[in-house]
């Protein structure tokens, strides 16, 4: 189908060249009002294939990603440090206007995680891309994974800054919630102690960086040990880079979920494979997520059967 005289993308493109004139994308007015139309136009289930652009409209959709990624750093940073002022930072999340989006997320990450982890709860969790407002991480260890440490990872110093000084004053998180800033393309052996590995819709923001990003992540994870990422289909692929399963060389992907509420990513969940050439040597297995037999028939049999529901869904 020729998507340029869409209405949805005619709409999408008026949009870019508002958001893209704007001075500065730091919350306001007027920021608030664009993204929020954006992503009242992208959200609704669209047929839309980004893959089928053209070439000018796929150009506008990777500026106006890197916009919205722009836009919702500032976003974060600005109520992170209006949360930073409070004695009990924890007790005001409610004031971030996403804040029910990412309870309703992390519930959603955390159910499709029970079902691939069922009887083992993960001891130590990576959140790549953790940024100023590390709310995936604090919801999971606050209401799900209660048990948890996490270690949040941000290339950005003052991202990290003002997320310590959220956590810092709660007994319990400031004991689980660790903070490291650096480029996760330069964490290599320390990445085999995670069970579970979340990668950020914001890390890597187009398809070559995100590659690069899971490349890497294969080649140091353990086996068994699982990636979540988050990911976008249809209309909302205007907002956030796009996770195909072919994209996950090294990890077995377990199930694709396509959210149709005001939850707007996609959820990948996805294993490393035991054996693939970008093993480390002596890779230390996590837990008991890679205790499960990885060839077992019936692990297979039931593999098998989520990933042609994985092709069902995708088709
Ligand atoms: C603003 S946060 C938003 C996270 C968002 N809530 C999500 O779930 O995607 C994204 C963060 O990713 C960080 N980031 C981007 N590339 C990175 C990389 N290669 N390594 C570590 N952090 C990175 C940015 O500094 C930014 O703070």
């Amino acid at each position: 189908m020729v998507w340029e005289k869409d209405p949805l993308v005619q709409k999408v493109c008026e949009l870019y060249d508002q958001i893209s004139s704007l001075e500065s994308l730091k919350p306001s007015k007027d920021v608030n009002m664009l993204f929020t139309q954006l992503v009242l136009t992208c959200m609704p289930p669209s047929p839309i294939d980004v893959t089928k652009l053209c070439k000018r409209i796929q150009e506008i959709r990777f500026k106006l990603i890197r916009l919205c990624g722009e836009a919702e750093g500032l976003l974060e940073s600005h109520f992170s440090t209006i949360l930073g002022s409070y004695e009990n930072p924890l007790h005001h999340l409610n004031i971030f206007p996403y804040y029910s989006n990412y309870l309703k997320l992390s519930l959603l990450e955390f159910d499709i995680l029970k079902k691939h982890c069922s009887d083992y709860v993960p001891i130590k969790v990576a959140f790549v891309g953790s940024g100023p407002l590390p709310l995936t991480s604090i919801v999971l260890a606050s209401f799900h994974l209660t048990t948890t440490s996490f270690h949040n990872y941000d290339i950005d110093p003052s991202a990290n800054s003002k997320a310590l000084q959220l956590v810092s004053s709660d007994p319990d998180l400031s004991e689980r919630m660790f903070f490291h800033t650096t480029d996760i393309m330069d964490v290599t052996y320390a990445l085999k102690d995670y069970d579970v590995v979340f990668l950020a819709a914001l890390v890597g923001m187009d398809k070559d960086a995100k590659v690069r990003v899971i490349d890497h992540l294969a080649k140091y994870m353990a086996p068994g040990a699982v990636l979540m990422l988050r990911s976008a289909h249809g209309a909302r692929a205007f907002l956030y880079p796009v996770v195909d399963p072919c994209d996950l060389t090294g990890f077995e992907v377990l199930s694709v979920f396509h959210p149709t509420d005001e939850v707007i990513n996609s959820v990948v969940i996805a294993r490393k494979v035991p054996t693939t050439k970008h093993t480390v040597e002596n890779p230390k297995l996590p837990n008991k997520c890679s205790d499960i037999d990885m060839f077992s028939p019936l692990l297979n049999h039931v593999n098998l059967i989520e990933e042609l529901d994985i092709e069902d869904q995708l088709s």
